[in-house]
């Protein structure tokens, strides 16, 4: 009926780009304040400007990973080295840290003049697992999560959330590392491979993969189907309600 294998006991739901349509709001975000970044370091530096790709470097460098990572990344990609500074650098600061606070205030700002919208086969999908008695969490590096569930009406269906706050506090490591949905499945008292992780991004699919789920559930909106079936997925759907019995 939820298109899972036997036995998986509990849900564990990335936010962005499988609940919510966020991981585009994030994408634009992290263009904004790239481009910005990359002008004035180009000029300073007297190379050309190459803008970001919000498309393959963010699905490739960003995507799924806790902000000062993504950062640091996607620096490094660009052979850039800045130095960390600190979380509470300002956001004009040239530093990791500071352009991930730069990028935040961008990102909340989309997030409160646009809204957010929920793929509405994830909240038939949500409501289907609660139904069914199965456990639900939602597993994300955004620190904005909290928020993100709270604006959107989604944190009824949620009873636990680790999220980019939780692995700050709980000194976890993100995404691609497995320790995010792990400290989930363990909240729960079920075992990894009782449980089933739902992700769009290709570092949360390998998060799955290596924390060795039942069931790792690629979500596919941007016609990265190969890429995360490459990661690990066992299947790949457009759209959450596609694992419904009655679409
Ligand atoms: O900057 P935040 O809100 O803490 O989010 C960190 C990351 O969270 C992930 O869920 C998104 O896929 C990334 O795009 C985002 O950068």
């Amino acid at each position: 009926m939820l298109g899972l294998p036997a036995g998986i006991q509990a849900c564990l739901f990335d936010l962005d780009g499988v609940l919510t349509d966020t991981a585009a709001v994030h994408a634009a975000a992290w263009k904004e304040m790239f481009d910005e970044f990359l002008r004035d370091y180009s000029a300073q530096h007297g190379i050309a400007f190459v803008p970001f790709d919000a498309r393959a470097e963010y699905d490739a460098y960003v995507d799924g990973k806790p902000r000062a990572s993504g950062v640091r990344d996607f620096l490094a990609a660009r052979h850039i080295v800045l130095p960390d500074g600190s979380p509470d650098d300002p956001p004009a600061a040239m530093t990791v840290n500071g352009l991930g606070n730069r990028k935040n205030e961008a990102v909340q700002r989309r997030i409160r003049t646009d809204g957010v919208h929920v793929f509405e086969g994830s909240r038939r999908y949500l409501q289907a697992v609660e139904q069914a008695g199965l456990r639900r969490a939602v597993v994300s590096s955004s620190a904005n999560t909290r928020e993100v569930l709270d604006v959107t009406g989604l944190a009824q269906y949620v009873e636990e959330v680790v999220d980019g706050v939780t692995i700050r506090t709980e000194h976890l490591l993100g995404k691609p590392a497995p320790d995010t949905f792990l400290a989930a499945a363990a909240r729960f008292g079920v075992a990894p491979s009782a449980a089933a992780v739902f992700e769009d991004a290709l570092a949360g699919v390998s998060a799955g993969r290596a924390g060795h789920f039942g069931q790792v559930v690629g979500v596919d909106r941007v016609g990265q189907a190969a890429g995360l079936k490459a990661q690990g997925a066992d299947i790949v759907v457009r759209d959450l309600a596609d694992l419904l019995e009655d679409k």
